[in-house]
């Protein structure tokens, strides 16, 4: 039996295996498929350094031990086969190569460098479609190849020696089998584990698919006006629904011993059930593809984040992937990928002399600039991409309670408690103080506040506001007062200008210690992470500590009905759902609150990227 159809469109043909992998054999013949096997005699000698990437290298290969095998067949037998498979796998670490060792000691630095750390494992795969005319060969190639990361846990001298000693590594690329008694020393794998055992048979079935049964002419049209990549999976084939019977090539659709594969299904013209007519498609959803895609490219820039790929490009000289591949101690083939995503988003430029930032990857996706949102990003990457994965329960369940539908797990997140760890807390601190640059100055000129000469930002972080604050109104001394924890990491966020002297930090709990006294206080997205009860507690501390004339100023993001359709709107509004302990609050709930605690004249102004900017009088008791 065939699990994968489309392996049935081999079954009438002589293939061969051109490989001497008894690995490779046992997971095609468990397969279902038929074939000889010839191994090659092609001697993998090739020049690495010749090739742009390690898989290059190994696909070459792969294509030279088919064609060899081929050749030799169609010279000797003169009997062709239909079709030759060649493979090669290596082992790709810090840029090096590595097939099989060639002795013991070989073994054991092969395995020294992989110990402990992750390497990929590719194979190069080639199908070679052989026909014969007038007694020459023709030969038509399709290659592919796999990536699988391997890692290694931290192994003693000894464990290496009694693996080596065992004699598997010996015809094994990297010096492991980790079908054997290898897997012992493998922490884990992301990716095809038949991969790295020699042949990634997923992948295979999909190139046969694409082969065999190629996307109708219109989509191929259409996915190329969109760009959005041939849907690949190789489910629910058969001869008779795809109508094709022989592997299409390219464009031409030339075929080997039949007529050329790659034509047009017949467009029937009875309407369908969603009442389109075959020969006339629906159209293309685009946006919508674009959308479900949304979140592979937030992943991309998380990961190019995380890997400091901005880091190293910084300077203006562009950069080949082989180079800043091994700068992030990162796979070739990964790195040059995601390369290729980022340019794609705009993220990187690229030119025939390598990849280089964009002017804005350069303010904003370098760890270290002063507009740098990396700490951001890292924070999204490391909390809200695991918080939004309980969206499905925080929506049925309806509940921002905490101990609802997230439970406990949830409000570890958003650290309702004394952040974990001091890394931690520095990237809160970074993020926040990211956030706050691009917010502060239309946040600290919504309003003329110039009548005020002293101010007290609660919960201010870094003092980005402040700052800002300071340098809108010249004779304005800010004191930002926030938790000990963070005034701890301000200093590694301030920069050197005339407004720095006006600006001085003070450590304490805003719910419990006493407030600074200050003629304008500011509470800028600070409100929305709290309930109501405290909202009530701080507000009351405030009042009772302004005088009559002194200010409020609120900046919060604000769900009204126009907000809503903005995007950032749209993901605050499920940050609330999510959130376990804040809460979300008109304008109008806000403009109460105000008043409640009894500051009046209430202005509300815009305070830019959907955020308002509320400003109270405190009115005589
Ligand atoms: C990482 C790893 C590799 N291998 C074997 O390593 C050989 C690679 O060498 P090759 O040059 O690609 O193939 P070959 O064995 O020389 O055969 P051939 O195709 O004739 O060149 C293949 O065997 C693979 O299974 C395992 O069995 N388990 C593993 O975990």
């Amino acid at each position: 039996m065939v699990l994968c159809p489309v392996l049935g469109k081999l079954l009438q043909k002589r293939v061969v295996l051109a490989s001497a992998s008894p690995r490779r054999r046992e997971i095609l013949s468990n397969a279902g498929l038929r074939f000889e096997v010839v191994p090659s005699r092609f001697k993998e000698k090739l020049d690495k350094a010749s090739f742009p990437t390690p898989y290059a290298y190994a696909v070459e290969t792969a294509r030279q031990k088919a064609l060899e095998v081929a050749n030799r067949m169609h010279q000797k037998d003169l009997r062709t086969p239909d079709v030759v498979i060649g493979a090669d796998t290596i082992v790709t670490v810090s840029g090096l190569i590595l097939e099989k060792p060639v002795d013991k000691q070989d073994a054991y630095r092969m395995l020294s460098r992989l110990n402990g750390k992750e390497h990929s494992v590719c194979t190069g795969v080639a199908i070679v479609h052989c026909s014969s005319k007038e007694g020459q060969l023709d030969t038509e190639v399709s290659e592919f190849y796999e990536e699988t990361t391997v890692k290694f846990s931290d192994l003693s001298e000894e464990l290496l020696w009694e693996y080596i000693h065992s004699g598997e590594p010996m015809d094994k690329a990297g010096g492991y089998g980790i079908q054997a008694l290898g897997g012992m020393l493998v922490e884990y794998i992301q990716g095809d584990f038949l991969n790295v055992v020699g042949f990634p048979l997923n992948h295979f079935c999909k190139k046969l698919v694409e082969l065999y049964y190629p996307p109708r002419r219109e989509d191929l049209r259409r996915a190329r006006q969109d760009s959005i990549p041939p849907v690949d999976s190789f489910e629910n084939l058969s001869d008779v629904e795809a109508g094709h019977s022989e592997p299409a090539h390219g464009e031409a659709g030339r075929g080997w011993d039949g007529p050329g594969a790659g034509g047009d299904q017949q467009a029937g013209s009875a309407p369908k059930a969603d009442g389109y007519r075959t020969a006339e498609p629906p159209p293309f959803p685009a946006d919508l593809l674009e959308l479900i895609d949304g979140f592979k490219a937030s992943k991309a820039l998380f990961t190019a984040c995380k890997l400091k790929l901005f880091d190293v490009l910084k300077d203006e000289v562009p950069q080949k992937a082989v180079d800043i591949a091994s700068k992030v101690d990162a796979s070739v083939c990964g790195t040059e990928r995601l390369l290729d995503v980022c340019a794609t988003l705009g993220l990187l430029e690229k030119s025939d002399r390598g990849y280089r930032n964009t002017e804005s990857s350069n303010l904003y996706l370098v760890s270290d600039g002063e507009h740098s949102l990396h700490d951001f990003i890292m924070y999204n990457d490391q909390h809200t991409w695991n918080l939004f994965t309980h969206l499905e329960s925080a929506v049925r369940e309806g509940t921002n309670q905490g101990h609802g539908a997230l439970g406990r797990k949830a409000q570890d997140l958003f650290q309702d408690g004394p952040l974990q760890s001091k890394e931690d807390q520095l990237r809160c601190v970074g993020a926040t103080h990211g956030l706050a640059k691009l917010t502060a100055r239309p946040a600290a000129t919504a309003f003329d506040l110039s009548r005020f000469s002293s101010a007290c930002d609660l919960g201010g972080c870094t003092g980005a506001l402040a700052r800002e604050l300071a340098r809108e109104y010249p004779r304005l001394q800010v004191t930002v007062f926030d938790l000990p924890d963070v005034i701890e990491h301000v200093s590694r966020f301030q920069r050197d200008g005339p407004e720095t002297a006006r600006v001085r930090f003070l450590a304490g709990d805003f719910f419990r210690d006493s407030l600074p006294r200050a003629e304008l206080y500011v509470l800028s997205g600070v409100l929305h992470g709290w309930p109501d009860d405290r909202v009530h507690a701080l507000l009351r501390r405030v009042s009772d500590g302004a005088g009559p004339g002194a200010g409020l100023l609120l900046v919060e993001a604000v769900p009204d009905a126009e907000d809503r359709e903005a995007r950032p709107g749209l993901a605050r509004c499920l940050d609330a759902l999510l959130r376990p302990r804040g809460r979300e609050r008109s304008l109008a709930q806000y403009r109460r609150l105000l008043e409640q605690h009894g500051f009046g004249d209430v202005q509300v102004a815009p305070a830019g990227h959907g955020l308002a900017a509320l400003l109270g009088t405190r009115v005589a008791p």
